[in-house]
């Protein structure tokens, strides 16, 4: 898809759909409790994916690109007692990592095998009662293992206790997943590495009452307009996003205030927020930032700098060599074309040099929806070619929309 170049059209109001992580979690903990009424479920492929699986009666489920949708259908299908299911998913799925989840499950009483390669999907997963409450997983490769066990921890007849090994990455996913667990009434206790979930049973105060849950809008969709924002230094108003996130991804608002000179003006009432940039502001001479909080936004980071000429060096990103494509890779391939050598290491990228991009540029994505999504806004600067710009649907399947509703092209 060909995008001209183009300038923000100032002051308009996008809706974004509810939080990806947010309605995952809810889905999987409404088929285990069957007492909550989501609202503003996010209408993203990989939700839908998910629900389709969840009210699914095959015993083959196909989960295509949904990462975390696999990760959390693992535990759940291992605890379905005297069911087999058949989990798999896109090329790419089946060689991003599962093993210390299956480890895990493992160890606590779950028969599962690996259908292909060792570590990685698809797996048959047959449906167990777990003889076991306790469980160690390393915590550095992805937080979606362990938000996965969390998820189900309730379920089991003695709770589960889970200890994490290593460095956590992601961890205000972790986060999430906890507070999401207490507003349904299940309790927990986290301390240092060991977090405990305790038995459904154990808590009076859960009843059959039914749990209205809104799912606030997705901030990691966000991170694209506060980037247009940035660059166009003109102001986008975004809905439903509250002044306190269960969203890890809502730093945004530091990062481009600290950055860019974005502010971010809450309106409590109508849950709305304006990216506001300060027309004079002092950029920083470099952009020093550790992402291991928030892997998800760290592409359009990297964009915005670049359109800005601002130099970064953003670590704490092992994670992105695992998740869509390599997205540390990737990011050095297309920012080349965009203008910036970026040098990247096992978990840090670095920008080198800035020069002038040519004149036809075409951005491969990669299967990577975030790859799409966080060059679009160098539109702003120069016209530039998207290649595969379905991907968006992944996360953002209105993505397209939104942008054409603010923008509009240059003669
Ligand atoms: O739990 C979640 O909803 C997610 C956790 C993160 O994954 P990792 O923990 O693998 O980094 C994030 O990148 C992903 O998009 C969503
Ligand atoms: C990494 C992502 O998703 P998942 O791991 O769920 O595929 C993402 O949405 O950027």
């Amino acid at each position: 898809m060909l995008l001209e170049k183009s300038k923000l059209i100032g002051n308009k109001t996008l809706e974004i759909s509810g939080s990806k992580s947010i309605s995952n979690r809810l889905l999987i903990l409404n088929k285990l409790f069957e007492n909550i009424i989501i609202e503003n479920l996010s209408n993203s492929e990989d939700t839908q994916l998910l629900q389709n699986a969840l009210d699914s009666n095959s015993e083959i489920i196909d989960i295509h690109h949904a990462g975390t949708a696999m990760r959390f259908l693992t535990s759940y299908y291992a605890i379905q007692e005297g069911k087999t299911f058949i989990l798999t998913g896109s090329d790419r799925m089946k060689q991003r990592p599962i093993q210390y989840l299956v480890d895990a499950l493992r160890d606590l009483g779950a028969d599962i095998t690996y259908l292909e390669n060792e570590g990685f999907p698809p797996l048959k997963i047959m449906g167990k009662k777990f003889e076991k409450s306790s469980v160690t997983i390393p915590a550095h490769i992805s937080s979606q293992f362990i938000s996965s066990l969390m998820l189900i921890g309730a379920k089991l007849e003695n709770g589960l206790e889970i200890n994490l090994v290593g460095k956590v990455t992601s961890k205000p996913y972790l986060e999430m997943t906890l507070k999401i667990l207490r507003t349904i009434g299940i309790s927990y206790q986290w301390e240092e590495n060991t977090i405990q979930i305790f038995p459904d049973m154990q808590n009076p105060m859960r009843s059959s009452q039914i749990i209205p849950f809104v799912v606030e809008s997705d901030w990691s969709s966000a991170s694209y307009f506060y980037s247009i924002a940035a660059i166009a230094r003109d102001t986008i108003n975004l809905r439903y996003f509250k002044p306190y996130s269960l969203q890890g991804d809502s730093i945004l608002r530091e990062i481009y205030w600290k950055y860019f000179g974005v502010n971010t003006i809450s309106e409590g009432a109508e849950s709305r927020i304006s990216l506001f940039p300060e027309y004079y502001f002092n950029y920083p001479e470099k952009i020093i930032l550790d992402m291991n909080d928030c892997p998800d936004i760290a592409q359009t980071i990297c964009i915005t700098a670049t359109a800005m000429n601002i130099p970064f060096e953003i670590t704490g990103l092992s994670t992105l060599k695992v998740k869509e494509t390599d997205r540390l890779l990737a990011l050095k391939n297309e920012l080349f074309k965009i203008g910036c050598i970026a040098e990247i290491t096992d978990d840090s990228i670095t920008s080198q040099k800035f020069f002038e991009a040519n004149e036809s540029i075409s951005i491969a994505t990669y299967n990577d929806h975030r790859m799409a999504m966080s060059f679009a806004p160098f539109c702003l600067i120069k016209s530039l070619n998207i290649e595969n710009e379905d991907v968006v649907k992944k996360s953002y399947p209105d993505f397209w929309e939104d942008f054409d509703n603010i923008l509009e092209k240059l003669d």
